[in-house]
């Protein structure tokens, strides 16, 4: 074995353990996930496999068409429903190995909920500041509560609400007071399901800019799954899924020219699974005539993929070359 054999060898393996060490970095953690439904007989793979990493004190969007199984992944991560197969942790809690117990712990201190019908998030008989006092006295946290609910209703600018019944609120206030809520008994995650979706879009950006002060004030992990895309625009991380899958995510940050002008700065990636496996867009496929297999080159700073020039009669039916 030559020195550079070993020394490559020692960089995989450090890299190795960087990979298991940003791992326990992440606070959600899905691996393969699978979700199917059976009615009637007939089976739907809401999730497919899907792959999904959240640091600590990230703020995400979830972005995908209509049935693409982003409720599906909430209400696994919301810890509502379990998944067919597959890994999925929040912290420390293995969300395919919780008993009914440890289920209820877990809805109650690790994560609160926002819900896209306004009329799901609040009791319509309690005040704003009643509602937000109430998953903390359901804890036993009373003596703290008083103080923690205005600072809440101040944080989310609705202090002037605190008095009033849902009803006497407007779709946006409602929505505040109801990430107040979420926020009242300190989660460590906040998921928001169309959050925005009954909302004009000037409401839907306070109620956004609400969720960026919480995320940024105290730290909270938040993820929001919308169709807007202003809203999801806004974030620093916006997450495709496709099919059950996580398809392509945008990453953006703030570049400062050298006259001190800032401007936000966004990028598409595609997403690569544990086993190396990459999606590669539809459009990109078609553009170039790709199919059933391409051509891969390591360069030395990136991959290059092209169409396979074998004819397309051998490419799709078995080969003589081994399948590697
Ligand atoms: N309880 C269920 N029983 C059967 N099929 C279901 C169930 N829940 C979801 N599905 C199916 O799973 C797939 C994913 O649904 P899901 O609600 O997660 O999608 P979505 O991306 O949230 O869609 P939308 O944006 O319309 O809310 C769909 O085909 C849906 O019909």
């Amino acid at each position: 074995m030559t020195d550079t054999t070993l020394a490559e060898l020692e960089r995989r393996a450090a890299a190795r353990r960087d990979a298991v060490r940003d791992d326990r970095d992440a606070l959600i953690a899905c691996d393969r996930l699978v979700r199917i439904f059976a009615t009637d007989g007939v089976e739907v793979q809401a999730l497919q496999g899907l792959d999904l990493r959240v640091g600590k004190g990230d703020l995400i969007a979830l972005v995908g068409a209509s049935g693409s199984g982003k409720s599906t992944l909430m209400n696994i991560l919301a810890g509502l429903d379990v998944p067919t197969a597959g890994a999925a942790r929040v912290g420390d809690h293995n969300l395919l190995a919780m008993d009914a117990k440890a289920r209820l712990g877990y809805r109650r201190d690790v994560v609160g909920f926002v819900w896209q019908q306004t009329a799901r998030n609040l009791l319509p008989y309690l005040t704003a500041s009643q509602n937000v006092a109430l998953p903390m006295q359901l804890r036993g946290r009373s003596r703290e509560k008083a103080r923690r609910v205005e600072s809440l209703l101040s944080l989310l600018e609705i202090t002037e609400c605190r008095d009033r019944r849902p009803y006497q609120l407007s779709g946006g206030q409602q929505q505040r007071v109801a990430i107040a809520v979420a926020l009242a008994n300190s989660p460590s995650v906040v998921l928001a399901d169309e959050p925005t979706g009954e909302l004009d879009s000037a409401t839907g950006e306070q109620v956004f800019a609400a969720f960026r002060r919480a995320n940024e004030e105290l730290g909270t992990t938040i993820v929001i799954v919308t169709h807007d895309q202003a809203v999801a625009s806004e974030v620093r991380r916006t997450v495709a899924i496709r099919d059950g899958r996580t398809s392509s995510e945008v990453l953006r940050r703030t570049e400062v020219d050298a006259e001190g002008r800032e401007s936000v700065v966004s990028r598409e990636y595609a997403m690569l699974d544990r086993a190396g496996r990459l999606q590669l867009p539809a459009e990109h496929l078609a553009a170039l005539g790709m199919r059933h297999r391409v051509a891969l080159e390591l360069e030395r700073d990136h991959i290059g993929v092209w169409p396979s020039d074998e004819p397309e009669q051998r490419a799709s039916g078995d080969t003589t070359e081994g399948g590697k």
